[in-house]
């Protein structure tokens, strides 16, 4: 008893002083935002289902950039440092480590040294409407979310391992260790989209690393399939793929310095995490848009057919002809942004901008609403993607899905993030997004399954997703 009540008065007077260094004072410059609760912070006032609704309202409330307390912790998260694999990683890397893994990806991302990656993206685009046609002519109802997350899978495991599963429709047998990679991106992804309890509150954090590094078998999972794929690249690499690498294994394993095997395989986890389900919900949210606004949707097919022709395929070189189908894409991930946030950053220094003042390493969560300051060196960030887009500073309208905005007015808006750790796979995104947007919008009439709307409401998670939803096609 005298033990607990011991317990109980320490854990009172630490969340007393913890309570209190909220208030720390940094002049008249200190940010401003919502009041803050013992231990929880601001939670109670974000709710956990949608915590970006609130905070783009607060935007109005406090300026452009304000504080919000994520439970009483300072820095990042004991889930993100675990998952993210902290040590060798790149996304989540300090600045020292950062230069050197991000120059190491975004060289072996260069388009000339992908180049036969390139034609196996091809190759995933037209299995895609391979699948998308099976479905149309046997009159079933095609789920983006499953087919869509197939296809982008496949065209990152081709990317990074030279690996891919069968449709399900295809039913034919896939290879476990792939699919087992699938459910770890999956497990992964929910975990940093909910989050726990000791990672934001200071003290449960200790027994939340212990119970990662004790239970959690996910990531020893993932990097012994990554490395016994790395083991069987190094056996039967040839000379020929010096010039020519099957994947971004072949270019790291090209680079001659095994002493960085580790981190080869971090870093191939990390495309694998970052690129996949990103792409995939943007192209879903792409999807319901073409079948919610047909008028826009026929619009696009017309320009295609009179740019590529009714019988061809899409190619990155129509891209420069094909206006409409950049606007389509930048509206829809404007409407319906893959992600409410990026990633949080740490401010390397005592900041001033404007009127705020952001302390050095104070891992308070910025929310960042206005263009004007996303240009801002090393700043401990949030940035709020879905505040920037329904900013009506920026946008006429902003509730309204109209992708002819963006051919009378240039607004600038980066779903990739903005400065030097923006996102290094941007490139190879878009290209995706182009080649299977594109080529859905020439090949399909995409409609609603009963004729009315989809809904488009959003769901809260690492990524913002739509409910579950089916759609009919027909082949044009
Ligand atoms: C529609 C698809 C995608 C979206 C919306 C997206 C968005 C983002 C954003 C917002 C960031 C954070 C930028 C920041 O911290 O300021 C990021 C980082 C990153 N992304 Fe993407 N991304 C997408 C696809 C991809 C793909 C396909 C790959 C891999 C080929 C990739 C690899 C990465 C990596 C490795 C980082 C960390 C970069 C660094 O810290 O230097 N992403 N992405």
């Amino acid at each position: 008893m005298t033990i607990l009540a011991i317990i109980l008065v320490l854990f009172i007077i630490y969340s007393y002083f913890n309570y209190l260094s909220k208030f720390k004072s940094f002049g008249r410059k200190s940010l401003k935002g919502p009041f803050p609760l013992p231990l929880v912070g601001n939670f109670h006032q974000l709710g956990t289902t949608r915590p970006h609704i609130p905070m783009t309202k607060y935007h109005q409330q406090y300026g452009p950039i304000y504080r919000i307390w994520m439970g009483d912790v300072y820095t990042d998260t004991e889930t993100f440092k675990y998952y993210s694999n902290h040590d060798s990683n790149l996304m989540f890397s300090k600045e020292e480590d950062w230069v050197e893994r991000r120059d190491l990806v975004a060289g072996a991302l260069k388009k000339s040294k992908m180049k036969h990656i390139y034609e196996l993206l091809d190759g995933q685009v037209d299995k895609l409407m391979s699948c998308m046609s099976y479905h149309a002519k046997a009159g079933i109802a095609f789920t983006p979310k499953s087919n869509l997350q197939r296809f982008t899978i496949n065209s990152m495991l081709r990317l990074v391992l030279n690996q891919e599963l069968p449709y399900e429709y295809q039913d034919i047998e896939a290879d476990e260790s792939m699919i087992l990679i699938l459910n770890q991106i999956d497990k992964v992804s929910l975990e940093f989209g909910t989050g726990k309890l000791g990672d934001y509150v200071d003290i449960l954090r200790v027994p939340l690393r212990l119970y990662y590094n004790l239970f959690d078998k996910t990531l020893p999972t993932v990097r012994s399939i990554m490395d016994q794929e790395y083991q069987q690249h190094l056996d039967t690499f040839k000379q020929e793929y010096k010039e020519s690498p099957r994947d971004l294994i072949d270019v790291f394993i090209n680079n001659n310095d095994e002493s960085k095997r580790s981190i080869y395989i971090s870093m191939c986890w990390d495309l694998l995490f970052a690129g996949t389900d990103t792409t995939s919900v943007s192209m879903e949210w792409s999807m319901m848009l073409m079948a919610n606004y047909p008028q826009f949707q026929e619009m696009a097919y017309q320009e295609l057919v009179s740019v590529v022709g009714k019988d061809n395929n899409v190619t990155l070189s129509h891209r420069s002809q094909t206006p409409f189908i950049n606007a389509f894409i930048k509206e829809s991930n404007r409407k319906c942004a893959p992600g409410a946030y990026g990633v949080p950053r740490v401010s390397s220094k005592d900041l001033e901008i404007d009127d705020y003042f952001i302390p050095k390493g104070v891992c308070i969560h910025f929310i960042i609403v206005t263009l004007l300051l996303l240009t801002t060196h090393t700043v401990t960030t949030l940035i709020n993607y879905h505040g920037i887009t329904r900013n009506p500073k920026y946008w006429d309208n902003p509730e309204t899905f109209d992708p002819t905005r963006h051919l009378t007015k240039h607004q600038e808006f980066q779903i990739w993030g903005y400065g030097a750790r923006n996102c290094v796979g941007q490139f190879f995104a878009s290209d995706i997004l182009y080649l299977t947007i594109s080529n859905i919008l020439l090949k399909f009439k995409v409609s609603s399954i009963d004729g009315g709307l989809i809904d488009e409401h959003d769901n809260w998670g690492l990524t913002l997703h739509p409910n579950p939803f089916k759609i009919k096609l027909a082949i044009r």
